[in-house]
C-alpha cells in the first residue's frame, strides 16, 4: 500500500517560488492501477517523483508498505528504492548499450552474480516478449520495443511498486494498446501497485481501478474510474471524460427538433431501450431515438440515449416522471409541450 500523506512540493529560486504539489493525500492499495490526470502543469510529474523521492518533498510523508520513505538515510533509501520501478515517456535508454546490457545494467546496480544477472535479463525479456531483441541496440527498435526494454529494465529487481510517467504519450494508438496491455498483465501476473500519470483520459478508461484528477497542484476529485467516469464532479472532470465519452447531440439537432429532448444515462445492466418501450406502451407518446451510445468501461457498460418525446402536456410530463423513476440520470435537454 501507497500512503501519501499531505504532500508539498514547492520549487524556490532566487527569483520565485512555485507549488508543484499542494497538500496531496491518497491511499493507493496495493495491486490496484492508480491513474493521475491533470493538464500540464498540474503537478503530476512532481508529484509522481515524490514517491520514490526522486523529488524530496518539502512536506509530508510517503509511505510503501508501513516504510516512510521520507524518514530513511540515504542508504536505506536507495535499498527501498529497488523496490519502486519507474518507466519514462521518453524510455531513457543507454543506446551505446544492447537490450540485454540495458535491463542488465539495473542488476548490476543490485550487485547480482552474471550467472543469476542472465537469467533474471532473459526472463524478463520474454516477460516483455523481446527475446529475439537482446543483441540490438535501441535505435534499432520501435518506440513500442524500447519502452519494453524499460518496463524490463523498471521490473529487473522485483519491485512492488511501478511508476509510470506518462509512459506512452509518444507512442501511437495501436503501440499505446499494447503496452496498455502488457502494463495490465504484468500487475495481474506479478502483483505490482502502478500508478501512472497521464494526461490521457483513454488510458485511465482502459487500465486503471482509480483515478486522481489534478489540478494547479491539488487533487481535485478521486475514485473508482467507473464511478469518476459515470458521475463527475468538478467541470475539469467533466472536459477530461468528454474527450473519450463523447456523448453530446449536435446542437443544430437540439434546435431543429420539435419535440422534448431527454438524455438517459444507463449504467451497469440497465437497459435503456426497455426503459424506452416502457415508456411508449404506457404513454400516449411518440418517442425517437436521435443518439445512442455505449462505452465500457473495464468490461461494465456505460451508456446514453438521447430522445425526442413528442406528445401533449400532461403525457410529456407524465412520461418524464415515469422515466426519471426509472433511471438514476436523466436530463432534460429541450421540453417543448404541444
Ligand atoms: N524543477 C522545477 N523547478 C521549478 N518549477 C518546477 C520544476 N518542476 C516543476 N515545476 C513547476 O511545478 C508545477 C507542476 O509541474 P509538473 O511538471 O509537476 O506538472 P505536470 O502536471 O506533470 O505537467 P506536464 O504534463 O507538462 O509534465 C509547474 O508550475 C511547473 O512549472
Amino acid at each position: 500500500m501507497i500512503e501519501i500523506r499531505s504532500i508539498r512540493k514547492e520549487y524556490v529560486s532566487k527569483k520565485n517560488r512555485v507549488i508543484g504539489v499542494d497538500n496531496v493525500s491518497l491511499t493507493i492499495q496495493t495491486g490496484e492501477i492508480y491513474g493521475i490526470v491533470g493538464y500540464s502543469g498540474a503537478g503530476k510529474s512532481s508529484l509522481l517523483r515524490c514517491l520514490n523521492l526522486l523529488e524530496r518533498p518539502t512536506g509530508g510523508n510517503i509511505i510503501i508498505d508501513g516504510i516512510d520513505l521520507t524518514s530513511l538515510s540515504s542508504k536505506e533509501l536507495r535499498k527501498q528504492r529497488q523496490k519502486i520501478g519507474m518507466i519514462f515517456q521518453h524510455f531513457s535508454l543507454v543506446s551505446s548499450k544492447t537490450v540485454y546490457e540495458n535491463v542488465a545494467f539495473a542488476l548490476r546496480a543490485a550487485h547480482r552474480s552474471k550467472d543469476a544477472t542472465k537469467l533474471r535479463v532473459l526472463e524478463l525479456l520474454e516477460i516483455v516478449g523481446l527475446s529475439d531483441k537482446k543483441d540490438v541496440y535501441p535505435a534499432q527498435l520501435s518506440g513500442g520495443q524500447k519502452q519494453r526494454v524499460g518496463i524490463a529494465r523498471a521490473l529487473a529487481n522485483e519491485p512492488t511498486v511501478l511508476l509510470c510517467d506518462e509512459a506512452t504519450s509518444a507512442l501511437d494508438p495501436t503501440t499505446t494498446k499494447a503496452i496498455l496491455q502488457l502494463l495490465k498483465k504484468i500487475s495481474s501476473e506479478l502483483g505490482i501497485t502502478i500508478v501512472l500519470i497521464t494526461h490521457e483520459m483513454e488510458v485511465v478508461k482502459e487500465l486503471c481501478h482509480r483515478v486522481a484528477v489534478m489540478q494547479d497542484g491539488r487533487v481535485i476529485e478521486e475514485g473508482p474510474v467507473y464511478e469518476i467516469f459515470s458521475q463527475p464532479k468538478q467541470e475539469l472532470t467533466k472536459q477530461f471524460i468528454s474527450s473519450v465519452l463523447d456523448f453530446e447531440l449536435p446542437s443544430h439537432l437540439i434546435d431543429e427538433s420539435e419535440g422534448t429532448i431527454i438524455k438517459i444515462q444507463f449504467e451497469g445492466q440497465t437497459a435503456g431501450e426497455s426503459i424506452l418501450s416502457d415508456t411508449l406502451q404506457s404513454h400516449a407518446v411518440k418517442g425517437n431515438i436521435l443518439h445512442g451510445k455505449i462505452e465500457y468501461i473495464q468490461d461494465v457498460p456505460l451508456g446514453i440515449l438521447i430522445i425526442e418525446l413528442i406528445g401533449d402536456a400532461v403525457q410529456i410530463h407524465s412520461a418524464l416522471e415515469y422515466i426519471k423513476n426509472r433511471s438514476s440520470s436523466v436530463e432534460v435537454l429541450k421540453h417543448v409541450t404541444a
